[in-house]
């Protein structure tokens, strides 16, 4: 699968704007600021956007772009995410103040949002991709996800600290063509990796080091702007022996 990376970045400011990725013309993971690169032609041909949490960076665009394609569109954009994060989106988003509600926009009975909960472990199916959330460990309810096609399995982790339970999980999945994995801090950065439940470059090197195969291509993301030099650096050490590059070329 060809992913476009509309933006990748932990931040705004860096080498990307943040998350968006879109997996087909159809089908886009997260809705950071990213988005704002889509025509309003290719904004009204999203159907499904995969969130992975409600923090603003994976969701800044997404009350605008609802915004810019309610009219032009017969079936609402079906978002998907866990409970708590469309809870969110509800109490904090689509709340008339900060934005319209959108789930009863520009009717209750066809509105343009249809919030679908997910729950890790439960796969489910969008076209021909079979989706499989996986619990990640962050400071706020976050899932990635596995995506398979008949011919091609995508790892994609989203947020996340370190965490043997979610290591021990990708282990028990095929192995995957293409890991997406975030590296938000530098080495000097550990202990804000761990009050905001990230990975470093050396626990991102860790975590590899500990899944029971190679995937065929590492893909590096979610970098924080203020340390990119600093983690590009790192990482072009570390990593040397591994199939990788950054998600965002
Ligand atoms: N004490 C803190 N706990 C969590 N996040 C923090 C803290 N201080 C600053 N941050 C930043 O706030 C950001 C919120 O989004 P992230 O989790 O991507 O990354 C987080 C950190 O970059």
């Amino acid at each position: 699968m060809n992913l476009h990376v509309l933006g990748c970045s932990g931040g705004i400011g860096g080498s990307t704007p943040s998350t968006c990725i879109q997996l087909t013309p159809n089908i886009l993971i997260d809705a950071g600021s990213g988005l704002e690169k889509l025509s309003l032609d290719a904004m009204r041909q999203v159907d499904h956007i995969l969130l992975t949490h409600a923090h603003m960076d994976h969701i800044s665009a997404l009350a605008t772009f609802l915004s810019n394609v309610i009219g032009y569109r017969d079936q609402a954009v079906r978002v998907y995410a866990q409970p708590a994060t469309l809870e969110v989106l509800r109490k904090h988003i689509f709340n008339w103040q900060v934005w319209p509600d959108f789930t009863v926009l520009p009717n209750v009975e066809q509105p343009i949002i249809d919030m679908v909960p997910l729950q890790p472990g439960k796969a489910f199916t969008i076209e021909n991709l079979q989706v499989t959330p996986i619990t990640m460990e962050h400071t706020v309810p976050t899932v990635g996800f596995s995506i398979r096609s008949d011919a091609y399995h995508l790892v994609y982790c989203a947020d996340t600290t370190y965490n043997a339970n979610l290591i021990d999980a990708l282990n028990q999945l095929p192995p995957a063509d293409q890991l997406v994995i975030e590296c938000s801090f530098p080495q000097a950065q550990h202990e804000m990796a761990m009050l905001s439940k990230h990975l470093t470059t050396e626990l991102l090197k860790r975590f590899i080091d500990q899944l029971h195969y190679r995937p065929k291509e590492i893909l590096v993301a979610h970098l924080k702007p203020n340390y990119e030099p600093a983690i590009r650096a790192e990482l072009a050490e570390l990593l040397a022996d591994y199939p990788w590059r950054y998600l965002e070329h």
